[in-house]
């Protein structure tokens, strides 16, 4: 079995029409990094839950590491490592317990399971804490053991659903150090779903976006950049309520817009051609910005204008 996904029309509807993933294909070669963004709700989880057997698609065929998941579930879970975001660990147990136990189902003999937790517990540095309750850990400590669970039996495949959501900043980078030295040393093929754009960016070979049940956008981070052909042309003012009658000032000027608090967005395919009558727009209703940037786009900027593409497109 080697590390390649391969994901041919998946579907999953849940009961009552809720139509979590509409018709999703790719493809993630052997050691790439391959991340899949998307808002909450779009259908991350679900693709996860199906691709790792925990779920039946309705339809559509899946391929891990070569191996039919619906023909031979049990021969994908021993190849693949899942961490995902509810983990029912018992807190009573401690960090080098569990992997431990996690080694021995996995056919370790008490003295190799030994070694490995020790290695484990080194590797995502867990050293201090291997014989405290994991009940007490901290949000960080818990998902480095999370981690090490999903690293036993050196799966080719890891599956990491939203790992560093809730995290601080230090811990979240942790957790991409150690992922992002499993994937270039090691050669493990990553599948990583999250809501951080920054996240992607730094860390993935290549994204797909996903949106309601639906893939909007696939490419490497400059690819998906590159492809937007639009600039940002950031202000941030003063007071909310001028953001607010800038937007309405400028709708038609770009050819989308956003706002946030005091920060307005407009996205054009050339930032500096339409400065001048932007300005002028603006000042001629008294707005004044505290700060303007034009900026080529962020995937921040990507993201915005592929799920309001789609929303523009539904509502057609
Ligand atoms: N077991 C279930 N039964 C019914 N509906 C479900 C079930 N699981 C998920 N859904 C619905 O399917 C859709 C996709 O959910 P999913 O959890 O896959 O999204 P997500 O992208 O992982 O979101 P998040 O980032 O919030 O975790 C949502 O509308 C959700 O409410």
């Amino acid at each position: 079995m080697d590390g390649s996904i391969l994901v041919h029309d998946l579907v999953k509807t849940y009961k009552g029409d809720v139509k979590a993933v509409q018709g999703v294909s790719f493809e993630v070669a052997e050691g790439e990094f391959f991340a899949f963004l998307g808002p909450n709700g779009a259908g991350k989880s679900t693709t996860v839950q199906i691709l790792t057997t925990l779920v039946k698609p309705t339809s559509g065929t899946i391929q891990i590491g070569g191996v039919d998941v619906s023909e031979q579930p049990e021969n994908v879970r021993w190849n693949i490592g899942v961490a995902l975001q509810e983990t029912g660990i018992d807190p009573v147990l401690r960090g080098r317990e569990l992997i431990e136990m996690q080694a021995r189902l996995f056919g370790f003999t008490k003295k190799e399971a030994k070694e490995r937790a020790a290695e484990l517990l080194t590797l995502v540095d867990l050293n201090d804490a291997a014989d405290r309750p994991c009940g007490k850990y901290s949000g960080g400590m818990r998902r480095r053991l999370d981690l090490a669970l999903t690293l036993v039996h050196k799966p080719k495949i890891l599956f990491l659903d939203e790992p560093t959501t809730g995290l601080d900043p230090s811990n979240r980078k942790a957790i991409w150090k150690e992922i992002k030295r499993l994937n270039k040393e090691e050669g493990t093929t990553i599948f990583l779903t999250t809501q951080y754009l920054e996240e992607a960016d730094q860390l993935a070979d290549r994204i797909s976006i996903i949106n309601e049940g639906k893939i909007v956008a696939s490419g490497s981070a400059e690819e998906l950049k590159r492809t937007l052909g639009f600039d940002a042309i950031q202000l941030v003012f003063h007071e909310r309520e001028e953001a607010e009658r800038a937007s309405e000032v400028l709708r038609d000027i770009g050819e989308n817009i956003e706002r946030s608090r005091e920060e307005v967005t407009v996205y054009t395919e050339n930032g500096t051609q339409i400065l001048s009558e932007l300005v002028r727009m603006l000042d001629e209703h008294h707005l004044i910005p505290k700060t303007l940037n034009v900026k080529p786009p962020s995937l921040d900027d990507v993201f915005i204008n592929v799920t309001n593409e789609q929303k523009e497109k539904e509502r057609a």
